[in-house]
């Protein structure tokens, strides 16, 4: 790999290939700006992760997740966020998609949808390539200059009305290794945040639109307060009004759902409401219970948006969203259109149906699609039970939710396709990201690397828990996981081929996989240890 320093910017070095078209990213203005975020900023985010394992300890220890004492006065107290802007009234349907391919950027925007999120995590592999690019060709739809043709001729072209531009940054937990500030990797997420709010927020503005974004996988109110700050820093930087940023933070992990009026009220003025990202919240649920001796999920397929946990949690998500004049988005069902099987597609879309049926009469504002198919479905259910712009005068007095509904254990079997399907779902999954796809059709389904966090997790925890037992009796043991491993990576290597396995990465996922699967200490983030082997 060519290593290119920047060396006019005192403390910044970039260690990776900077092309003539990175270098209109990577302008020593906009690198200045970021390695002025991450000086000011980077400890905290150093802190902050230090805390997230101090308070792990104590849940492994036996300490419940419960709501703060000391912040009780805020979530009693009569407080609202600031007002929305006029395109983030109408949220009904969001599409989702990797920010790094291009002609996503495009589908996405033509979708229909009322608004697009832009991935730099769950959706994105984070390699050098698809970090850059995912940042160039944002620049390039804002400017309305990233219409193309394919060697085959087919047209990628903008059409006049497309969908609000909202980008998910990397998370507090990811580094961007390629670039060092002082001699250290800066936080993903602020090297994100920062190159795409340098280059496109006045313009955003002109526009009439925003810098707008989606805050994922937070577990605490000071991580969201110090989002908030470098927000305010970044606006006065560029002389932007305080403000004008709005973000939506993603309920997403347990400890989130504690702390949800304490996440709004400390970006109230940058909030544009809260998102149930439940895949990780599944993840998430696994990781910080993982040591309690009552805690197990049943089959990756069978924690569904209905089991009491999950239900608790979104309803209190709306409650407290609308007390606050802020949005609750939905979430993300799995399912995918089915190619060459009209019955199983059908089936996928009605299932699809029922999830968004089932937000919308909660009263969610709007939810997540997966693919530019699945607009109108969701379109017309949101249309038919959400006539005005949003439901944010919905208030949901009537729902109570305890920490005990929150923490309820769901009932279901755990068995060996559940198992078999963790396996190959997460083998095929990482060889995918170790190529540079974060989010991938896998037997239907949309997997990506919230989906995959699961599936790794699952398996951990029926190795290790105690009660990790099959419906038929057997533990599961590391020698059973071991053993399935060997014959689902057979059965993926007649799937998809002497050739592709041949040049593929798949010794190195199932290295990996079985690594996680089977260690004493669970890892924190599959892509921690998998960032390693990426460009
Ligand atoms: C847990 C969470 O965080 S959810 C949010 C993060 N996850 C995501 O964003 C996943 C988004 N979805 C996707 O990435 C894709 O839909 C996949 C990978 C699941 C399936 O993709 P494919 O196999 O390419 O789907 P398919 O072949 O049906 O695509 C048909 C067309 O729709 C496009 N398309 C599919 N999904 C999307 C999308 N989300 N955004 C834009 N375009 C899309 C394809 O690029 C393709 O375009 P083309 O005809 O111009 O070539
Ligand atoms: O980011 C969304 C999720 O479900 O995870
Ligand atoms: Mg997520």
């Amino acid at each position: 790999m060519a290593t290119q320093a920047y060396h006019n910017i005192e403390g910044v070095q970039i260690n990776a290939p900077v092309t003539p078209a990175y270098a209109e990213i990577l302008t020593p203005e906009a690198l200045k700006f970021m390695a002025k975020l991450v000086r000011a900023f980077a400890d905290r985010r150093d802190e902050l992760l230090k805390r997230r394992v101090e308070r792990q300890k104590e849940f492994n220890a036996g300490r419940l997740p419960d709501f703060l004492k000391e912040t009780e006065h805020i979530r009693n107290g009569d407080w609202t966020i600031a007002p929305l802007p006029e395109d983030l009234q109408d949220r009904r349907v969001e599409i989702t998609g990797p920010a790094g391919v291009r002609k996503m950027v495009v589908n996405a925007l033509n979708s229909g949808a009322k608004t697009f999120m832009a991935d730099f995590e769950d959706a994105n592999s984070p390699t050098w390539d698809n970090t850059i690019q995912g940042q160039i060709n944002l620049r390039d739809a804002i400017r309305r200059q990233i219409d193309f043709t394919t060697p085959e001729g087919k047209e990628y072209k903008l059409k006049d009305k497309v969908a609000t531009l909202i980008v998910r940054p990397r998370g507090w937990h990811l580094d961007e290794k390629h670039v060092l500030v002082d001699g250290k990797p800066v936080p993903g997420g602020i090297f994100d945040f920062a190159l795409y709010f340098f280059h496109n927020a006045k313009t955003l503005i002109e526009q009439g639109s925003g810098p707008y974004f989606y805050l994922p996988k937070m577990e605490s109110h000071l991580e969201a307060r110090l989002w908030n700050d470098i927000f305010v820093m970044a606006q006065e930087e560029l002389g932007i009004p305080r403000g004008t940023i709005k973000a939506t933070v993603l309920i997403e992990t347990i400890l989130a759902a504690f702390e949800m009026d304490e996440i709004l009220y400390e970006l109230r003025e940058h909030s544009a409401g809260l998102n149930c990202g439940r895949w990780d919240y599944i993840f998430s649920y696994i990781k910080v219970l993982r040591n309690h001796p009552d805690v197990i999920l049943p089959d990756r397929n069978s924690v569904t948006m209905t089991v009491p946990f999950m239900r608790a949690y979104t309803l209190l998500t709306i409650k407290t969203c609308h007390k606050r004049k802020a949005p609750a988005i939905g979430g993300m069902a799995a399912q995918i259109p089915v190619k060459d099987d009209p019955q199983a597609n059908e089936e996928a879309f009605a299932k699809v149906r029922v999830d968004k049926e089932r937000e919308a009469k909660d009263g969610h504002d709007g939810t997540w699609v997966a693919h530019p198919a699945l607009v109108p479905v969701a379109m017309e259910v949101f249309d038919k039970y959400m006539p005005t712009p949003n439901q944010i005068h919905r208030q949901r007095d009537d729902v109570q939710v305890t920490a005990s509904d929150l923490l309820a254990v769901p009932e279901g079997k755990i068995t060996e396709a559940g198992l078999r399907n963790n396996i190959s779902v997460g083998i095929q999954y990482l060889e995918a990201w170790l190529n540079g796809s974060g989010a991938v059709p896998i037997f239907n389904l949309m997997e990506d690397a919230a989906t995959a966090e699961i599936a790794r997790t699952q398996v951990w925890q029926w190795i290790h828990h105690p009660k990790g037992v099959l419906d038929d009796g057997r533990k599961v043991t590391v020698e059973l996981v071991n053993q399935l491993v060997d014959e689902e990576l057979q059965k993926i290597k007649e799937m998809v081929g002497e050739e592709r396995f041949k040049t593929g990465k798949y010794d190195l996922a199932v290295e990996l996989f079985t690594k996680m699967a089977t260690a004493e200490e669970l890892v924190d983030f599959l892509t921690l240890p998998c960032y390693e082997y990426l460009d």
